[in-house]
């Protein structure tokens, strides 16, 4: 980790009763870069974030935002740090361009031509009173709103849930133009893959509380590889290709249709001399798309090979 890092976490753990909901998790933010954080539902996101914001103490380990402990966040600190957790307070009485009036007022950095352009982008009329907005639309003034005062980073939990397609695309772009300057950095915790793909730099990736994938987008999409295998259909066969297999730094084989899909990161020889290993098999190389990883990684409840950058570790 390098001391450009805007978000760090040591050890970071958290448990509700006996139960750890986050567990050892050690990652970093680096500046000006977009982090997108993944999970199953339950994988410990939100947990994540409400510690590094300071709304929840944690059990064990820290965190650092901005340089500063979590727990010891100061208004000027927090006055850095855009996030949607709570939601940006708006009142149901004002207008929209009374939101943008009282957020010039009440902010000294606001930018007001950042508020009206994300405002165009969602469609939203600036006459429209924030009582008569959908649920879609009032996310979209509180994102203008939150992001037009300015922070040096952006932590935000879910923001796409509720918004239709047009929407999606007005938030996705609405972050790229708050990350323009590349001075300003973004942690985005999604379901929605295609997103992530779409804005993010680096993957952070949590499966039952703990992180196992940190890297950047285009090393996870180049160094995970799958192979579709078609082998005689027996019980030993479905036993020995649905179990842990021999194979080195496998992530994931699952069925499809009739046949196996195997995922690794970093194949080499030894990967091939495993595969070949596989008696009375047909095997071929697929691609893997970057939902097609992610996907390998989610879709076991026990992780095999954890995959980390060295610098990230
Ligand atoms: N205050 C709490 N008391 C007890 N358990 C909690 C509490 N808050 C969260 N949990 C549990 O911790 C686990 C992780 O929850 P968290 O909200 O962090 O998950 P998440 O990854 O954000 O999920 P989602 O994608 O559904 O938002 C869940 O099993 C949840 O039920």
């Amino acid at each position: 980790m390098s001391d450009t890092d805007v978000i760090r976490t040591h050890r970071l753990t958290r448990y509700f009763g006996s139960r750890p909901v986050v567990h050892d998790l050690d990652f970093a933010v680096p500046r000006g870069q977009i982090v997108g954080l993944l999970g199953l539902n339950g994988a410990g996101k939100t947990t994540t974030i409400r510690m590094l914001l300071g709304l929840l103490e944690p059990t064990r380990g820290s965190c650092e935002v901005l340089g500063t402990d979590s727990r010891e966040l100061t208004p000027s600190d927090r006055a850095r740090i855009g996030h949607t957790v709570e939601g940006h307070f708006l009142y149901p009485w004002m207008r929209v361009r009374e939101c943008e009036r009282f957020g010039r007022e009440t902010h000294p950095q606001w930018d007001g031509g950042f508020f009206e352009r994300s405002i165009r982008r969602f469609g939203i009329d600036s006459d429209a009173k924030v009582a008569w907005l959908s649920r879609g639309q009032r996310a979209g003034v509180s994102l203008a709103s939150t992001l037009a005062s300015n922070p040096v980073l952006l932590i935000l939990d879910d923001p796409a849930l509720g918004l239709d397609p047009v929407s999606r695309r007005a938030l996705n772009e609405t972050i790229l133009e708050f990350c323009e300057s590349g001075e300003r950095s973004v942690l985005l915790s999604s379901h929605l893959l295609d997103d992530v793909e779409r804005v993010a730099d680096r993957v952070a990736l949590m499966v039952d509380g703990m992180m196992v994938v940190n890297t950047t987008i285009d090393d996870f999409r180049n160094r995970i590889a799958s192979w579709v295998i078609e082998a005689p259909a027996s019980p030993t066969t479905s036993e020995a290709l649905s179990t842990p297999i021999p194979i080195p730094r496998f992530v994931n084989c699952r069925p499809v249709g009739e046949r196996w899909q195997l995922t690794v990161v970093d194949p080499g020889d030894d990967t091939h001399a495993a595969l070949a290993a596989i008696e009375n098999s047909v095997i071929e190389p697929v691609e893997v798309t970057f939902e097609d990883a992610v996907l390998a990684y989610l879709s076991r409840s026990r992780v095999y090979h954890s995959f980390y950058t060295e610098d990230a570790s």
